[in-house]
């Protein structure tokens, strides 16, 4: 992340940072929390000149957009913004911005009470439910079913390396649903009692594949195997429009750290396997272990039942249909302008 870019105010650099570390996490909850710190700059912007407004909305922007690559969710709440910008003062640019950024908060938290209307069709009265990680989107769907009156239950999935699924069951719980937490290895064995996997998503390419928390590739083809359907329920901000023109979507790889601690990784890589002193166990001299964390995984259309958007649902092969209409052919980036 570029650290300190001229004119971009306190609370962007503390919004990126609470993205990088994740402490502000979920593609559409990152989307809001980037659109709002837009907004932010805007209202405490000290520009003088049109020209010098919108270099530092484009400064604020990028120091957002440097946080994470996966979801696409924040690319796109950033260029929905800038590209709402106007005016010829300082003053009509800095409401023009606002008012944008407001806008898209508002669409925000209506298409996800939207799709979860819709995701809360393929719910029936009585049916288990397998997630994974924590997705405000898939949850939407389960609300809705709720307020439909159906009974659910839920196989929650663990999510490590950071346990997210931990999230996801106490939501669960606050809305009365019976929930029974699994370690990730444990789903297939699960699957035997599931009637529906329903995660949500990072990205979604133009071929349909769909790009969300590591683990889900796994699961969609153990759910195929058992014969049980997955729905990812995903709002339009995670059609990744890129992918249109055969940009692939970088996965991120996080810490070592959030996989080993450094007591643990000293007792798997001791002085005598090192040659070295005790002291001498920093990932830098144990090069012969590697740790990756990879973030993400993409999970092939051919293993996906249904992708549900505040548009409707889709069979992911007809996603780019929706991806064209919403995004056009190109797309750029305003914060480079
Ligand atoms: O937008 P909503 O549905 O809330 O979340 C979508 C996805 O974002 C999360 O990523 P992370 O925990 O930020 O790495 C999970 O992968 C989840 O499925």
């Amino acid at each position: 992340m570029d650290e300190g870019e001229p004119g971009v105010v306190p609370a962007v650099e503390s919004t990126a940072e609470d993205i990088a570390e994740m402490r502000t996490r979920g593609a559409a909850t990152i989307a809001d929390a980037a659109a709002a710190a837009l907004a932010t700059q805007a209202d405490r912007s000290t520009a003088e000149t049109p020209a010098a407004f919108r270099r530092e909305l484009r400064a604020a922007a990028r120091t957002l957009y440097e946080t994470r690559p996966t979801a696409v969710s924040l690319p796109n709440a950033l260029r929905y913004v800038l590209r709402g910008m106007d005016g010829d003062t300082v003053a009509d640019l800095r409401a023009s911005t606002i008012a944008r950024a407001e806008a898209f908060q508002r669409d925000l938290a209506q298409a996800q009470e939207t799709l979860g209307e819709i995701g809360a069709n393929r719910l029936q009265d009585g049916d288990v439910v397998m997630t994974h990680c924590h997705s405000t989107d898939a949850l939407s769907c389960i609300e809705a079913a709720l307020e439909d009156g159906k009974a659910l239950e839920a196989i929650v999935k663990e999510t490590r390396p950071r346990k997210q699924g931990h999230i996801t069951a106490r939501q669960l719980r606050e809305w009365g649903v019976p929930v029974t937490l699994i370690v990730d290895n444990a789903a297939r064995r699960y699957l035997d009692r599931t009637d529906h996997v329903l995660v949500g998503a990072d990205s979604i390419a133009a071929d349909g594949s769909v790009i969300n928390k590591i683990g889900t590739s796994g699961l969609a083809v153990n759910a195929r195997e058992r014969g049980v359907p997955l729905m990812v329920a995903a709002q339009t901000i995670k059609l990744h429009p890129d992918t249109m023109t055969g940009h692939t979507v970088e996965i991120e790889l996080r810490d070592e750290s959030e996989v080993l601690t450094g007591e643990e990784r000293a007792s798997i890589v001791d002085s005598e396997s090192t040659g070295g002193d005790e002291g001498d166990r920093s990932p830098e001299t144990d090069g012969a272990l590697t740790v990756e964390n990879p973030a993400f995984d993409v999970t092939p259309a051919r293993y996906v039942d249904a992708i549900v958007t505040e548009r409707g649902q889709f069979p992911p092969e007809s996603i780019v249909t929706l991806m064209r209409e919403l995004f056009g052919e190109t797309t750029d980036e305003p914060w480079e302008a």
